[in-house]
């Protein structure tokens, strides 16, 4: 997406240096630093400690590790047993988003496929690169499929700013481009339709306020940064006409794991008629499970991110604590909302409702007992 007059996206292959990079999203909105991840410790490291995140780009850095894995050890990448313990290990960097064991065992199979190291390298380079091409254009569909269901409201509002919520990000920076959530946002705005988003901060790590607010003022998208606990309040006022948020894991029943405090908002939706949707491309469905609140995994973060504030003083990054320091704190990254909540899913295919049989008919392709496909 354009930043500064400049296209950039989260992660990228650098040709020239045959490299990985990607933009550290810890020091967003205040400093833009690019970081190269050139051994599968990096990779997880960047992982887990959240260079980049959201569940799509956590799949295509995924998808690209299989890669780092194999030109790190040289010839060694030839040897079955390791490459499997090494995807074993980065599979593991973040329990939620189903897309990172996605797009690591999709690049991982086709690398066991070809028996010479240096066809091995080159199968995996090139089935990781279409992982992020294909995220980008599922994303650019996204937005188009969600159009549709803000012009609509736009037009019974009469030309009316239509008044959208979405919960931490996921906008192109926890995608390849355009988004899932954020990717019908810009489409209507682009479409010339008039838009107003409010951003849930997203505590304790901010994503809202640091990314998705940074993300839509780079496109001119007017927004308001509320905080987390706002959002029934301006739904009893009439003050959003609609909710978008993306998703890690949605069972196939159509469960929706994604960024804690979701599942309020979806609560808070429901008791004001206010439409629900998850945008999400098919890679974060999985296929093998059905009841979301006891099959997904929900990852506790270190208490720290809670007890420490991280804000931007005097030219740099710093953190205070905020409850007394022996008070203990518990962080739990995700929530599970009930297929029972969503009005419907975006998706690369179209929107459908959030029942088993209504995601089946849209990916009949998809089996109940595998993941990959
Ligand atoms: C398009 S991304 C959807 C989700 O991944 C996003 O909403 C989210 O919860 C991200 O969580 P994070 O902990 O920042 O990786």
């Amino acid at each position: 997406m354009n930043v500064d007059g400049k296209q950039m996206r989260p992660i990228w292959f650098d040709n020239e240096s045959k490299t990985v990079r990607v933009i550290d999203q810890r020091r967003l909105p205040h400093e833009l630093i690019v970081q190269d991840l050139t051994t599968n410790d990096q990779v997880i490291h960047a992982i887990k400690e959240m260079y980049v995140r959201g569940a799509p780009l956590i799949g295509a850095t995924g998808a690209l590790g299989v890669y780092v894995i194999l030109v790190q050890k040289g010839n060694q990448g030839a040897d079955d047993a390791w490459l499997k313990r090494e995807c074993a290990r980065l599979r593991d960097a973040r329990p939620t988003a189903t897309n990172l064991a996605w797009g690591v065992d999709r690049v991982m199979e086709k690398a066991l496929n070809a028996s010479e190291y240096g066809a091995r390298v080159a199968a995996a380079l090139k089935e990781a690169l279409g992982v992020v091409e294909e995220e980008a254009v599922n994303c650019r569909k996204i937005g188009e499929f969600g159009l549709s269901i803000i012009r609509e409201i736009a037009e019974k509002k009469n030309g009316e700013p239509v008044n959208i919520l979405t919960h931490c990000n996921a906008g192109w920076l926890a995608c390849i481009e355009y988004g899932t959530a954020t990717a019908p946002m810009y489409t209507a705005f682009d479409a010339g339709i008039d838009i107003h988003v409010w951003v849930d901060e997203t505590r304790p790590l901010n994503q809202g306020s640091r990314l998705t607010a940074w993300e839509l003022g780079k496109h001119g998208i007017r927004h308001t940064v509320i905080t987390d606990n706002a959002g029934g309040h301006l739904m009893q006022h009439g003050m959003v006409d609609l909710v978008i948020v993306g998703t890690d894991r949605t069972t196939r029943a159509g469960d929706v794991a994604n960024k804690i405090g979701t599942y309020l908002k979806a609560l808070a939706a429901r008791d004001n008629n206010v439409p629900f949707y998850v945008a999400l491309p098919s890679s974060t469905f999985d296929w093998t499970i059905t009841d979301g609140v006891k099959d997904i995994p929900i990852e506790e973060r270190d208490p720290d991110e809670i007890k420490f504030v991280q804000g931007f003083c005097d030219g740099k990054i710093s953190s205070v604590l905020v409850p007394p320091e022996s008070s203990p704190a518990a962080n739990h990254a995700f929530d599970v909302t009930p297929a029972r909540l969503v009005s419907g899913f975006i998706t690369e295919r179209g929107i459908c409702g959030a029942g088993e049989e209504q995601i089946m008919a849209l990916f009949p392709d998809k089996k109940a007992d595998k993941k990959i496909g």
